[in-house]
């Protein structure tokens, strides 16, 4: 497996739910033809499936808690052999959401050269998944779960963006600006790495 996508680059981007992790990540795609991979439509693919597992799946999702890490780790791992030998880069899209996510990964898949942090104020992210969750179809897109995202958010995912900025791998993007103004930082810290 390291083998197979050892050429290709592994960025971690990392936000907030509503930060416009997701958003970013589409226009990457569009420039720089990297795969992306969010965790998060990866496992609501798995729900759509109607399997068992995206039975058990919903229910946790649909509470707003993280759900089993060795679930999500496999989801990507399978995705990005796919696609090995083919893609220049990756984009892990809402993963790591934990710091042991984060080992796990490396463990078994490989290193981030880069984890874009996509920072936007929790007043900003509620209002655009409100927002969002008027036409998404998202179960977790209503004020209760989207409270508890947040706060799942703060405790669990900020120590990861502790964890790599001592790596010295973090760039901090300031997602309260207009889309293409976000693009423009997002790309820079994508030419950089060359
Ligand atoms: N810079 C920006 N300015 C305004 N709205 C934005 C934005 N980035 C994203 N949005 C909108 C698009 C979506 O409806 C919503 C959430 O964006 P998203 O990309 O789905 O977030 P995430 O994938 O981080 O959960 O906010
Ligand atoms: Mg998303």
């Amino acid at each position: 497996m390291a083998d197979k996508i050892k050429d290709a680059k592994i960025i971690f981007v990392v936000g907030g739910p509503g930060s416009g992790k997701g958003t970013q990540c589409e226009k990457v795609v569009a420039k720089y033809g990297y795969t992306h991979l969010s965790s998060g439509d990866l496992l609501r693919a798995e729900v759509a499936s109607g399997s068992e597992r995206g039975k058990t799946l919903q229910a946790i999702m649909q509470k707003g808690e993280l759900v089993p890490l060795d679930t999500v780790l496999d989801m990507i791992k399978d995705a990005m052999i796919a696609k090995a030998g083919v893609s220049k880069g990756f984009l892990i899209d809402g993963y790591p959401r934990e710091v042991k996510q984060g080992e796990e990964f490396e463990k078994k898949i490989g290193a981030p050269c880069l984890l874009l942090y996509i920072d936007a104020k929790g007043e900003t992210m509620v209002k655009r998944l409100m927002k969002r969750g008027e036409t998404s179809g998202r179960a977790d897109d209503n004020e209760e779960t989207i409270k508890k995202r947040l706060d799942l958010y703060y405790k669990a995912t900020e120590p990861v963006i502790t964890f790599y900025t001592s790596r010295g791998i973090v760039r901090k993007i300031d997602s309260e600006l207009p889309v293409d103004e976000v693009f423009g930082h997002v790309a820079k810290a994508i030419d950089d790495l060359k």
